[in-house]
């Protein structure tokens, strides 16, 4: 059984032309939308055959945000997920261990979320927290322990946390910077002073090595019968895609209405695609409260399929 999304285009080569920019190169002409999904077949085309393919695994949920979880807007602050995701991740981190990676810091992130079943891994992998007891979580150096809000222990890994303060230093001077040109055009003004700029510790870890680290905190390090699968949407889930690739088992997918060079297998054209796969699609229950079960009785269709 195929699911098709509504949001499908019946007439992919409308894009083909298209002309992608990455990361402010030159402009190429990339091959036709439906050229590109040849190579990276539509993970609602293909759901039938990773299903067969994950019998007897034990999936585990890697979530990306801005462009997975959430559309891509113009103002960051206004990235909010809609309520219909949100119970379809609280529904899914119900069947399988799942965590949201995301660039954001953490903060910003799990507030955006609002979901407490799932496990958060902000600024690109760099800022982890998980439940205290979990089974990786033995680098002293790396990781401090608090207690939350409901009065349960957690850890933070953080691996870049020495950089902190050159960091806030940088910012500092890049503000000044900043400050000092756009006071020469009276035309100009600095929103809210938010930083556009990402600025990254030269550290070998990002998406790809917190999913490593994610796994094994979700007991898997050892183990032979599981299947990430990786949803996310741009340059930095890459990272993430690769290191699936080099293990040799799970499913990475990209969300893109584009073609762009990947290292996915599997692609999704946005967010509403990504709801017909994980979002029910019978389930009626729009009122239900985000935080709480869906009793409707209705399972989507990721979880119908490959839960135990
Ligand atoms: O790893 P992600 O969860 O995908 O976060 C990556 C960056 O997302 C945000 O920026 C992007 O989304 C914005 C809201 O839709 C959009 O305005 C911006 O153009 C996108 O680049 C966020 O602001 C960054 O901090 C994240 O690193």
């Amino acid at each position: 059984m195929g699911i098709r999304s509504p949001s499908q285009p019946s007439d992919a080569d409308s894009i083909s032309k298209e002309i992608c920019h990455e990361n402010g190169e030159p402009a190429a002409i990339l091959d036709s939308y439906s050229a590109w999904l040849a190579k990276h077949p539509s993970a609602l085309d293909t759901f039938d055959r990773m299903v067969a393919a994950a019998k007897g695994k034990k999936i585990v949920v890697f979530l990306d945000y801005d462009g997975t979880l959430s559309p891509i807007v113009e103002d960051p602050d206004k990235a909010f997920m809609s309520d219909t995701m949100r119970m379809a991740v609280h529904e899914v981190a119900h069947f399988f261990p799942t965590a949201i990676v995301s660039g954001r810091c953490l903060d910003k992130v799990s507030r955006f979320v609002q979901l407490k079943n799932v496990v958060y891994a902000g600024s690109h992998g760099m800022d982890i927290s998980t439940p205290a007891g979990s089974l990786k979580q033995n680098n002293p150096k790396h990781e401090t322990r608090t207690v939350d809000e409901q009065g349960n222990e957690v850890v933070h890994f953080q691996p870049a946390q020495e950089f902190l303060p050159q960091i806030q230093e940088d910012i500092n001077t890049l503000q000044e910077m900043v400050n000092s040109i756009v006071e020469a055009y009276p035309n100009f003004r600095i929103s809210g002073g938010k930083k556009v700029m990402e600025i990254r510790p030269c550290i070998d870890w990002d998406k790809g090595r917190a999913l490593e680290y994610l796994l094994d905190t979700f007991g898997f390090n050892n183990a032979s019968d599981f299947l990430p699968l990786y949803i996310g949407d741009d340059k930095t889930d890459e990272d993430a895609f690769k290191v699936i690739r080099h293990m040799g088992r799970g499913y990475p997918i990209i969300v893109s209405s584009v073609p762009r060079e990947t290292k996915a297998l599997y692609s999704l054209r946005d967010p509403d695609e990504l709801l017909s796969i994980i979002g029910s699609n019978k389930c009626n229950c729009t009122t239900v409260d985000p935080m709480t079960d869906c009793n409707c009785g209705t399972i989507p269709q990721l979880q119908h399929s490959f839960a135990p």
